[in-house]
């Protein structure tokens, strides 16, 4: 039944261009195993649903902004329920482990996965792995039942406690086999579902009936593929709090300046869509969005000439912009955290410092900054409306996917429809803002700031990104400004 060979993804093609990117199955290296009735056909709250199981063929296009002679293009597996699944109840023993930083919602995807096991398939026994991946190997378990997480949806941050670092494969898989556990669901963001991946692999290899059912967390909203991560609607929404309060300080004295400093790492996405929802703010600096202080069209000059006609400004920066202008001026580069994550200079203190040096040395006006870093405010509160009803689609999607005996994915939607997607597409690269796309355009313009590009830079960075670009030509508020840089789009 084992098998040593590292895994191959499953590409289906059909007419037209179509390619189906399938995910792994049971079945794939233990054949014949025995298909069992679907128990929600005679569940009371599903079963007035017309077609409520999916359709063995479904799948989910990655473009549907597609031209005339368009190939039909990448497709990947619809996420629901199936007919038939692969586990009976009562032999099911499920875990959940959540890794990597905290993200609104957690408690809301823990608590979905329990109660959907329990009243959608009668599942009863889930256990909850405490503190990350080390919490396999190194820590005790909690007993997961739908009365222990009725609440904690309410709650920011996870019942289960999470961790960096400590991924050991083997002892995690070990200890999976020695629990008798066979299905894992993996709450976490690129670095989880990395682990995820070899988690998968090394069942696979061992020969093991156990579904590996990732669930993407990352605040950032750097996952590819999927449309939005859970939790950075939440994120965005409360970082309107400290923008307000920053608003509200700057306006109130001469020359106020508010500077707020949000999440991301590497991607600025929070940033923009903060600002973008905000309209107080008058520049947003983003890791993707290279800018400079000094000179004509540089940062300082710009908030002279907003300090100037309008007598106050606020500043909102990505905790990952400008790190190449930190480094020049700060030592002790190159450090990391447990996972490998590249820790980051304070960009926020050090471009406040920037600014006030510039004006006390100027002494051209007074000037008052107000420094605000909202940064874990932002990601430690419970999900809002929206994300929790997120949060339960896709615990629900998950628990579908492997009752079906699906394994090896990561579930997500993919322009508004829940899909199972291969790790390897998604831990394959990060999604960014694509400065030289509309969405980057409208934040210019609506906050007026300069774009710190040449006219050469934007027909660079054109031809890096040029098929979403070209592309897009709906206005609707989407996705479709955030492509991946590391994969290259073959639409
Ligand atoms: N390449 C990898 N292989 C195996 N495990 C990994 C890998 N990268 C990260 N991990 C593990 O995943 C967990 C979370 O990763 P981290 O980067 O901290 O957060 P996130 O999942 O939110 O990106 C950590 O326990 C880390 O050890
Ligand atoms: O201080 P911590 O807990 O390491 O987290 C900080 C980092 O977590 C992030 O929110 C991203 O976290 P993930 O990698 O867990 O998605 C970054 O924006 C931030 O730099
Ligand atoms: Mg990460």
């Amino acid at each position: 039944m084992g098998t040593s060979d590292s895994y191959k993804p499953k590409t289906v093609t059909g007419s037209a261009g179509y390619v189906l990117e399938d995910v792994p199955h049971l079945i794939d290296y233990i054949p014949d195993l025995p298909t069992y009735t679907n128990p929600l056909q005679d569940n009371p709250s599903y079963s007035v649903v017309k077609q409520y199981f999916v359709n063995a063929d479904d799948s989910v296009a990655q473009k549907i902004v597609v031209h005339k002679d368009s190939p039909r293009g990448t497709h990947f597996r619809r996420a629901g329920p199936r007919q038939k699944v692969y586990f009976e109840p009562d032999d099911v023993h499920a875990c959940i482990v959540t890794c990597g930083g905290l993200c609104p919602g957690l408690n809301t995807v823990i608590r979905e996965i329990v109660c959907g096991l329990y009243h959608m398939y009668g599942v009863k026994k889930v256990l909850g792995i405490d503190g990350g991946y080390r919490g396999f190997y190194a820590r005790n378990t909690v007993t997961l039942t739908p009365k222990v997480v009725n609440d904690i949806h309410k709650r920011g941050g996870t019942i289960l406690g999470s961790s960096r670092g400590g991924h050991d494969t083997n002892k995690i898989v070990d200890s999976i086999q020695d629990r008798g556990i066979n299905q894992v669901y993996i709450i976490g963001g690129d670095g989880t579902q990395r682990g995820a991946s070899v988690i998968f692999e090394e069942i696979r290899r061992r020969g093991l009936k156990v579904a590996v059912a990732g669930i993407p967390k990352t605040i950032d909203n750097d996952i590819p593929v999927i449309d939005r991560s859970f939790g950075f609607d939440t994120a965005v929404e409360e970082a309107q709090r400290a923008i307000n309060a920053a608003h509200v300080e700057a306006e109130s004295v001469e020359n106020g300046i508010g500077v707020v400093k949000l999440m991301g790492r590497y991607s600025g996405f929070i940033a923009m869509y903060a600002t973008l929802a905000s309209r107080d703010v008058d520049c947003c600096l983003i890791p993707e969005s290279p800018f400079y202080l000094e000179g004509p069209g540089g940062l300082f000059e710009y908030i002279e000439k907003r300090l100037k006609e309008n007598g106050h400004m606020v500043l909102v920066i990505a905790e990952g912009a400008g790190q190449d202008l930190l480094s020049e001026s700060i030592q002790s580069m190159g450090k990391q955290d447990a996972s490998g994550n590249k820790l980051l200079q304070d960009v926020g203190l050090w471009i406040s410092q920037k600014i006030k040096d510039h004006f006390s040395k100027q002494n051209k006006m007074v000037m008052n900054l107000k420094y605000i870093d909202p940064t874990y405010m932002i990601r430690a509160v419970p999900s809002n409306a929206s994300d929790n009803v997120y949060c339960t689609l896709l615990a629900h999607s998950a628990v579908h996917g492997a009752m079906a005996g699906y394994t090896g994915f990561t579930v997500g939607p993919v322009n508004g429809r829940h899909a199972y997607i291969p790790f390897y597409r998604i831990i394959e690269g990060q999604k960014y803002v694509v400065i030289t796309d509309r969405m980057w355009a409208r934040l210019l313009s609506s906050t007026n700031q300069p774009s710190f590009l040449s006219a050469k830079d934007v027909i660079e960075d054109k031809s890096e990104d040029e098929p979403p670009t070209q592309i897009l030509d709906d206005e609707q508020y989407s996705d479709d400004n955030m492509v991946n840089k590391d994969v290259s789009y073959t639409f």
